[in-house]
């Protein structure tokens, strides 16, 4: 695997069970999820600094401006001495409303799952904001799970922790572990599990409860046809009580059978905002791009379209700094 495909690690196959599939109109509401330009940090001690300061050093964190090279070798990382910064999220904004199914793709890296996180209150923004009417339902599973009890025990702390009863829990159990299609495993340790396995249940737990804010990072890229047709039917449910979810998948067939609306986002940036078929469509033509000539595959017909400001024309392209070249 060449470096260029390490960074690309998308499926941009339309699968057997998506195809002439879209995710389906429904009524869309009033706003439910406002972002407001959010950056979000991480620091991380070097271990440099992590030694200095066993032997009792103390790591402060030095503001040097580093080289013009360094800069560009580390793209959105910013070394400050022991500590560095990567600035994930870099400045995004959007509204969301109830019934919409929300899309976000890009490459490795570029701050998917980070955003994510940041809508459900797992990270804090350094600065902006994130106004939610309703709780993200994976922010109630991801902060109850622990990998050390078994799946059946995790079940029950995350459906407590998403309101439901004991007792609606035990109802809804024998449901949780066939849509996570775990099987017996649900009764071993989670930290057993492969990441597939543990995502699949996450997904399962938090949307037994009927959540107003479903979030979904790759759950489904680890399933097979039949969990990809529940996950989509459960998507629906979700969207037709007027619920809104969240989708991050490396899979565009994924996202276009399930989606409305599309979130692109590059080194941190939101570079496009529209409907699927527009957003999708753009984000696979620089996909091709970016692969070498003899691999890139057929383009879709009628893309340039959709690119050139054609469709229906609703897609936002977002600020000019930031966005993937050729765009
Ligand atoms: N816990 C962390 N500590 C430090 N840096 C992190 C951490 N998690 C993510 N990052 C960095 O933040 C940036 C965005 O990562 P994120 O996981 O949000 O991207 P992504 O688009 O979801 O990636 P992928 O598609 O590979 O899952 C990357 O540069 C990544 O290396």
């Amino acid at each position: 695997m060449t470096e260029a495909d390490a960074h690309m690690d998308f499926d941009l196959e339309l699968e057997p069970e998506d195809l002439e599939e879209t995710a389906p109109e429904t009524p869309i509401g009033d706003p439910c999820l406002v972002v407001d330009d959010l950056h979000v940090v991480y620091r991380v001690v070097g271990s440099r600094a992590r030694k200095e300061a066993a032997k009792g050093a103390e790591v402060r964190e030095a503001q040097i401006k580093p080289s013009f090279l360094k800069r560009l070798v580390s793209a959105g990382r910013q070394h400050t001495g022991g500590v560095s910064e990567v600035h994930a999220v870099r400045g995004i904004s959007f509204t969301v409303r109830h019934g919409e199914s929300v899309g976000i793709v890009g490459v490795n890296g570029s701050g998917k799952s980070t955003l994510l996180r940041a809508i459900a209150g797992l990270m804090p923004p350094a600065s902006g904001s994130v106004h939610v009417s309703g709780e993200p339902s994976l922010l109630g599973v991801n902060a109850a799970l622990m990998p050390q009890l078994s799946g059946e025990q995790n079940i029950m702390i995350g459906g407590l922790a998403l309101g439901l009863t004991p007792k609606q829990v035990e109802e809804r159990f024998d449901e949780v572990v066939e849509f996570a299609g775990i099987g017996d495993f649900v009764y071993l340790p989670m930290k057993t599990y492969s990441s597939g396995m543990a995502a699949r249940l996450r997904f399962a737990i938090s949307s037994a409860a009927s959540p107003e804010i479903l979030m979904i990072d790759e759950a489904l890229a680890t399933g097979d046809a039949a969990f990809k047709a529940r996950s989509k039917a459960r998507i629906e449910e979700v969207r037709q009580n007027a619920g809104t979810v969240f989708l991050v998948s490396h899979s565009i067939s994924t996202v276009e059978a399930m989606c409305t609306r599309v979130l692109w986002v590059h080194q941190g940036k939101l570079v496009m905002d529209g409907p699927t078929h527009e957003v999708a469509e753009s984000y696979k033509e620089y996909i091709r791009d970016q692969r070498p000539p003899g691999r890139r595959g057929p383009r879709a017909g009628g893309r340039a379209g959709a690119r050139n400001g054609g469709g229906k024309g609703n897609a936002r392209k977002v600020g000019a700094q930031g966005q993937p070249a050729g765009s």
